[in-house]
């Protein structure tokens, strides 16, 4: 188990820390820092608070936020930009950009979880020009080369 430092911005999250819920939970789930309920409105994307700083530290990780499956597939809560990246570096206030995307309004509730984070290992690459690449089976072919069923 890696540790991570968080600072808590909001007092309230000191009794509901982001933890795995359970041993195989790959994200740990991000809570909104809201005073009271707050509607989004069909269409609206809100930069929510979470309470929470975090310094990864380490380059070679980062952590990256995610929808909540229920959330996004039943109430059309995913987030405005699609993924959240967390850089290694960051040491600011971890926020979330929900975007309902449904027809209906969403009240979200003070400490409700809004979204998971999940932490992952990053490799830092340097680029160097060539002429030719080495030949592969598949060479510039992409975007459906490979036929559809
Ligand atoms: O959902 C998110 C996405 C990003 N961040 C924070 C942490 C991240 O390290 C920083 C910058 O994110 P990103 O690089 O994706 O945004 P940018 O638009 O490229 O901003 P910058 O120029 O600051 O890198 O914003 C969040 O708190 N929540
Ligand atoms: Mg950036």
């Amino acid at each position: 188990m890696k540790t991570i430092s968080v600072k808590i911005l909001d007092p309230r999250m000191r009794d509901c820390l982001p933890a795995h819920a359970t041993p195989g939970s790959a994200g740990v789930d991000l809570r909104a820092s809201i005073d009271g309920p707050l509607t989004i409105a069909p269409g609206q994307t809100v930069l929510v608070p979470t309470g929470l700083a975090i310094h990864i530290q380490d380059p070679g990780y980062a952590a990256m936020i995610l929808p909540r499956s229920g959330l996004g597939h039943k109430h059309g809560i995913v987030l405005g930009n699609l993924v959240g990246l967390i850089d290694s570096d960051y040491q600011g206030p971890l926020m979330v950009s929900a975007w309902n995307r449904s027809e209906t309004p969403f009240v979200l509730e003070p400490l409700d979880r809004l979204a998971q984070m999940v932490i992952v290992p990053v490799l830092h690459v340097q680029f160097e020009e060539v002429d030719e690449f080495e030949a592969t089976d598949r060479g510039t072919g992409g975007f459906g080369s490979t036929g559809k069923g």
